[in-house]
């Protein structure tokens, strides 16, 4: 019997129905901006800052999912993604910043800006309230969504060439690395669902999905406004 080459998956089925939050959030005008290198590097600089205190964030709510599993599996799949986070992107991310002239000492004392505090205190508060599912399609915009930006990029003629400022960061997400990451996301997405989504529960779902792509838009514009 032929198999669909690729059957939707729940995180596709969250795209088709968020469609124009989706695109609004994957292909604004920062993101072009990588692409053809136009992207004003003061506006990048901002946005490297505030994703070092958006990081942080994220590790809180990856500690949130240690605690929200319900069993070992799943707790010990969660501390797998905190200790990336803690012991290796931090680092990767830091070392990115250090290349953009941004010390250590200058990521630590900045201030959050409202869009990064609006953002990351939603998907914290979507998983406090909620279980595993609500908190993974909460932080699924950010984990797959950066996979799709990165190959995106890759493709557009020069964004690799050394004349683009913003090559690192592109080839970073569009590396084979980070791609299976966000399939592994993914396929977190659809067992989540398989022990216990009803259908009923989708809309909720969808909802969630929707307002976490309109918060990853204000990321995107916040660093190109230079927005406190
Ligand atoms: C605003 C914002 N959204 C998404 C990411 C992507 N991202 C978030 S956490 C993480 C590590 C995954 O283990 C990656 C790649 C980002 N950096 N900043």
């Amino acid at each position: 019997m032929l198999l669909p080459s690729h059957s939707p998956d729940l995180f596709d089925r969250f795209v088709a129905e968020a469609r124009a939050d989706w695109a609004a959030y994957v292909d604004h005008a920062f993101v072009r901006g990588m692409g053809d290198g136009t992207l004003p590097q003061e506006s990048f600089r901002h946005y490297l800052v505030q994703d070092y205190l958006f990081l942080i964030h994220f590790a809180r709510a990856y500690a949130l999912a240690i605690y929200k599993g319900r069993d070992l599996r799943e707790m010990q799949a969660s501390l797998n993604g905190l200790k990336a986070i803690l012991d290796v992107e931090m680092d990767l991310h830091v070392g990115l910043c250090a290349g953009w002239g941004l010390s250590a000492a200058e990521l630590e004392r900045a201030a959050e800006a409202k869009a990064t505090m609006a953002y990351t205190r939603y998907v914290l508060e979507t998983g406090l309230r909620g279980d595993l599912l609500d908190l993974h399609v909460a932080l699924s915009p950010c984990v797959i969504g950066y996979a799709e930006i990165g190959r995106r990029l890759a493709a557009v003629p020069g964004a690799l060439d050394d004349a683009n400022p913003y090559r690192v960061w592109i080839a970073e997400y569009a590396g084979e690395a980070y791609q299976e990451v966000a399939r592994a996301a993914r396929e977190n997405l659809d067992r989540l669902a398989a022990e216990g989504m009803t259908e009923a529960r989708f809309p909720r779902l969808v909802t969630i999905f929707r307002l976490a792509c309109r918060l990853e838009a204000d990321f995107w514009e916040m660093g190109m406004t230079l927005a406190g």
